[in-house]
C-alpha cells in the first residue's frame, strides 16, 4: 500500500562534505551564483517543501554559522564519499527519537533541483516497509537526491564500516527501492539535477540565471 511520508517525519540534509577538488578545492557550496551563494539558492527552494533541514559538512563548522543550520559532520572518516553524510542524516535523525522516519539527501552542488521533490520521493514509498526512493532525470539516476529509511541506518553504518562507501548504488541493491523520475526542465531550461562540478558548470548556470532575469 502506497501512503506518503508526512513531512513532519521528515529530516532533510543537504550534503556538503565532499572535497570540491575539481572545483579547485573549498566549499563549492558557498560559491556565488549571481548575488547569493549556491546554498542560498538550494535552502530557498528547499525550505517551501521541507520542514526539517539539516546541513552536512565536515571541518569548522562555524563557516556556515550565518545560515543557522545545525552542522553534521560525517561521522564514519571524513570524505568517505556521499553515503557517509547520508548516514549522518539518518544517525542525527535517529538520535531526535521516533519523530523522524526519513531522511531526504540533497547535494549541495545542484541549485535547480525540482521544486516538488521531498513531496514526490516520500509519496513513492509505503509507510510499512523501508524502501529507498532515488530521484532520476531522463533515465540517468541521481543517488544523492533519495529518501532514506531511517531504519537501514544500522545497516548502512555496517556497510560503511567495511570500506564499501563509493559505492551508493551498491547499498541500495541491499534494500527494497523505487526510482522517481523528474525529467521536466527547471525554469532555467538546465536538467532538474544540473550540478556544479567544475567552474565551467558554474559559469553556464550564472549565464542560465542571467538568462532567466533579462
Ligand atoms: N558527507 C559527504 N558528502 C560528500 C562526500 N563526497 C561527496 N559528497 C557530496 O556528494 C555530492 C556530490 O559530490 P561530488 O561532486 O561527486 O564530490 P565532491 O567531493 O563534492 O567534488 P569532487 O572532489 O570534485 O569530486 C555533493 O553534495 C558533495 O558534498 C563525502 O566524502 N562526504
Amino acid at each position: 500500500m502506497k501512503a506518503g511520508i508526512s513531512q513532519s517525519n521528515i529530516l532533510t540534509c543537504v550534503l556538503a562534505g565532499g572535497q570540491s577538488r575539481r572545483m579547485g578545492g573549498g566549499d563549492k557550496t558557498l560559491l556565488p551564483l549571481g548575488a547569493k551563494s549556491m546554498l542560498d539558492l538550494i535552502l530557498e527552494r528547499l525550505k517551501p517543501q521541507a520542514r526539517h533541514i539539516v546541513l552536512n559538512a565536515n571541518g569548522d563548522s562555524s563557516r556556515f554559522a550565518a545560515y543557522g543550520l545545525t552542522v553534521l559532520p560525517d561521522p564514519v572518516g571524513e570524505f568517505a564519499g556521499p553515503l557517509a553524510g547520508i548516514f549522518a542524516g539518518l544517525s542525527h535523525a535517529k538520535t531526535l527519537g521516533s519523530q523522524f522516519s526519513h531522511v531526504v539527501s540533497v547535494a549541495g552542488d545542484t541549485p535547480f533541483f525540482p521544486k516538488d521533490l521531498v513531496g514526490r520521493l516520500s509519496a513513492s514509498v509505503p509507510l510499512d516497509k523501508p524502501v529507498i526512493a532515488l530521484a532520476s532525470s531522463h533515465d540517468k539516476l541521481h543517488p544523492v537526491f533519495g529518501l532514506w529509511p531511517v531504519a537501514l541506518a544500522d545497516d548502512l553504518h555496517t556497510w560503511l564500516s567495511t570500506g564499501q562507501s563509493g559505492k551508493v548504488l551498491a547499498f541500495v541493491d541491499r534494500h527494497d527501492s523505487v526510482e522517481v523520475a523528474f525529467d521536466e526542465p527547471t525554469e532555467t531550461g538546465l536538467d532538474p539535477f544540473f550540478n556544479a562540478n567544475r567552474p565551467d558548470d558554474l559559469e553556464k548556470a550564472r549565464a542560465a540565471m542571467e538568462a532567466l532575469s533579462s
